[in-house]
């Protein structure tokens, strides 16, 4: 029985039983009463033929993850099996709802008319079975909608009854698709072994005609996923329409031995194969007593090596330490008003101590881990940017301090019913550009690392002298970038070491901009003997949960640096330390890099580990 509660709304079902009751104790509302038990019906009967027609385009009308639940668990066929089903009432010419009305309404009429007939035989002491021309009609009508009605719902249950329950399982499948499951059974379901899509006749070589329908348009290249089933078959034939669209051979990108469910819904879409990028490692570093080999993922030649060196002469020279300053990511949308008054009180509302309390509280509900810090206001005009800042715990946090922001722009939007949100960013955050208020205010987290290298490290490990750092960092690192009129830029090569790491860890790789803001700083130390270096990083954009750190490489980075997923204990101190790690390595290779151009040993170095020795020509 429980088959038939899964195929029909349970609550309309009741809804239809206790208008019979109704309709018994109150016959003279049987018409209305009827037509209201047909319209429930009805509704029942248009889901029921929503899942015969397979009208639901799961990939437009729901997230794709959603989408992917109910196709992933299709079984074969699915699609083409659901438009085939044939149903009583395909044999009449009326539309199937208008037929329902029509048999519903004589159902209950003859229904009605037969009962009162009966009602008064019986008071008046009449046998039952003497029938007039009027209740010959009224059976027979009542039989024909009933073998109508038990065609149109009954058989198919029967027919499930049988067959044990397939169709059932189509109704799950239906269900599914509307109700979003964890991402981890889309991950893992088996692909199924043949697959029908609408409109294409597949050959023994199935791949090649949906790559063909992928190319000629019939099959959307994104609902691969969704429509097979298979991460990696998706990616293979996506693979090949690329290759017959473009006419170029992808040979030598890499299709096997990468888990493309892992990507799902969280870090690519269109997926063709992945790159290779080699991972080195630099270290040990010693940062604030403890040591880490540090993973660099580049194709740059030199640079590892280059930190590798900074790091033995950190190391050599007692080691480094680190603080961090300040650890709040920031989200800065920007709302209109019709003047430039309005637009002050909302800056002063959000400013209002008295309000913090409850916009907090309105913020911080979008996650367990979020914490609104502040709200930091600029003007231009009648426009209003408000930058929040809030802590995201062991996230780097953008799509977290996205979500609470919304919360708290809906909540004002009903204080402030004249304010027109333009963009949930206004450019005054600011992500991935570089930017004075990044510079200036910090964002993410900000560290200074600082280390005392001594003489003779300086002179036996970099090859140069502590005068000839201290004047080169002033002449270049100061001077010469604030004659480029630089932007957190006052450093030789931040980025260099910031965005190997950010490879390598699963940071998102365009905040390198930010994060990479850095002065370096040289001064003498010990009377002159020994030099003082520090970088100062205002903007370590971060996070150990979330975006591409739960793939697997990246995973094994952070593994390597003991900073893998989330802090349980202290939520956020994995992130922290990674900060604190990544300063740390910039400091070693600003040492390197700095001494290598003090010693004239630049362009020598690179030759040798920057440019191949290899006959281009020949491999090309
Ligand atoms: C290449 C070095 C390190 C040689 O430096 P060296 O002092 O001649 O090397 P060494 O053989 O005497 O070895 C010293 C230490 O360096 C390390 N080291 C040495 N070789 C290796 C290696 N193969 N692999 C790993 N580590 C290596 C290693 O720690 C070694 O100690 P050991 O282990 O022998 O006791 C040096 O010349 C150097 O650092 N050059 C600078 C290269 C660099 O920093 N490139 C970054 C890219 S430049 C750029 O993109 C930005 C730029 C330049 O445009 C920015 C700007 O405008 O300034
Ligand atoms: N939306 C945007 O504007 C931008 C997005 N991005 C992208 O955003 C992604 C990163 O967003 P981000 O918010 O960092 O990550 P996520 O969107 O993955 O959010 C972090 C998730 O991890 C959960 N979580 C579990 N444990 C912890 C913990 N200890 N600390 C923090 N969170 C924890 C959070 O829980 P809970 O649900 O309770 O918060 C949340 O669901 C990257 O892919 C990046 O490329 C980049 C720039 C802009």
């Amino acid at each position: 029985m429980s088959k038939i509660w899964d195929y029909i709304d349970c609550r309309s079902l009741f809804h239809c039983i206790d208008s019979f009751r109704e309709f018994g104790e109150d016959s003279k509302r049987a018409l209305p009463l009827s037509l209201s038990i047909v319209q429930q019906m009805d509704d029942m009967v248009l889901r029921k033929t929503r899942k015969f027609s397979g009208e639901m385009d799961c990939c437009s009308n729901n997230k794709m993850e959603d989408c992917i639940e109910g196709s992933a668990s299709a079984k074969p066929g699915g699609g083409k099996k659901k438009n085939s089903k044939t149903l009583a009432s395909d044999a009449l010419p009326l539309p199937v709802g208008l037929t329902n009305k029509v048999f519903f309404i004589l159902f209950f009429t003859a229904s009605y008319f037969l009962m009162r007939r009966w009602r008064e035989k019986i008071r008046t002491s009449t046998p039952l079975h003497v029938l007039s021309l009027g209740e010959l009609v009224a059976i027979v009508v009542q039989l024909a909608s009933f073998i109508y009605l038990l065609g149109f719902f009954g058989i198919d249950y029967v027919q499930n009854f049988i067959t044990g329950g397939n169709d059932d399982d189509d109704v799950r499948e239906e269900l599914k698709l509307i109700s979003p499951a964890p991402k981890e059974e889309v991950a893992i379901k088996p692909s199924p072994p043949q697959v029908q899509l609408k409109g294409i006749s597949l050959g023994d070589n199935e791949d090649d005609d949906i790559a063909t329908a992928v190319c000629n348009g019939t099959v959307a290249s994104y609902s691969l996923e969704a429509t097979l089933g298979d991460c990696t078959r998706s990616a293979r034939v996506r693979r090949k329409a690329l290759e017959m669209m473009t006419g170029r051979s992808l040979d030598g990108l890499p299709l096997e031995g990468f888990d493309y469910g892992s990507i799902l819904g969280q870090c690519c879409e269109l997926p063709v194969g992945y790159v290779q990028i080699p991972v080195g490692v630099a270290g040990p570093l010693v940062l604030d007593g403890l040591e880490y080999m540090v993973p660099m993922s580049t194709t740059e030649g030199c640079l590892v090596a280059s930190t590798n060196r900074g790091c033995k002469a950190i190391r050599m020279s007692g080691g480094a330490t680190s603080v961090l300053l300040r650890d709040g990511m920031t989200r800065a949308p920007v709302v209109r008003f019709a003047t430039a008054k309005r637009a002050a009180d909302l800056k002063y509302y959000v400013e209002d101590p008295n309000n913090s309390e409850k916009l907090s509280a309105i913020f911080n509900s979008t996650s367990r881990f979020a914490r609104l810090q502040g709200i930091q206001c600029g003007i231009a005009g009648r426009n209003l940017y408000m930058r929040f800042s809030c802590f995201t715990g062991d996230a780097m946090g953008m799509n977290m301090v996205s979500k609470g922001v919304q919360n708290v722009l809906d909540f004002l939007q009903n204080e402030f019913l004249d304010m027109d949100v333009i963009s949930v960013s206004g450019n005054f955050c600011a992500d991935k550009k570089p930017a004075a208020v990044n510079w200036i205010e910090g964002r993410g987290k900000s560290v200074v690392c600082e280390a005392v290298i001594t003489e003779e490290v300086v002179r036996k490990v970099l090859k140069t002298t502590v005068p000839a750092l201290l004047e080169l960092n002033m002449l270049k690192n100061l001077t010469g970038s604030a004659l480029a009129g630089a932007i957190g830029g006052f450093n030789a090569h931040a980025s260099n070491i910031v965005s190997a790491i950010f490879i390598a860890t699963g940071q998102d790789p365009a905040q390198n901009v930010e994060s990479s803001h850095c002065i370096t700083m040289m001064e003498a130390s010990n009377g002159g003997k020994d030099l003082h270096v520090s970088v100062t990083m205002p903007c370590i954009e971060v996070g150990t949960v979330g975006g591409g750190t739960q793939l697997a490489s990246q995973a094994a980075c952070l593994n390597l640096l003991g900073v893998k997923g989330a802090n349980t204990q202290s939520p956020g101190a994995n992130a922290q330390r990674l900060a604190r790690i990544v300063a740390g390595a910039v400091l070693a290779g600003e040492l390197s890099l700095m001494s290598a151009l003090a010693a004239g040993q630049l362009v020598k170095s690179h030759m040798k580990y920057n440019r191949s020795s290899k006959d281009i020509k020949a491999i090309s």
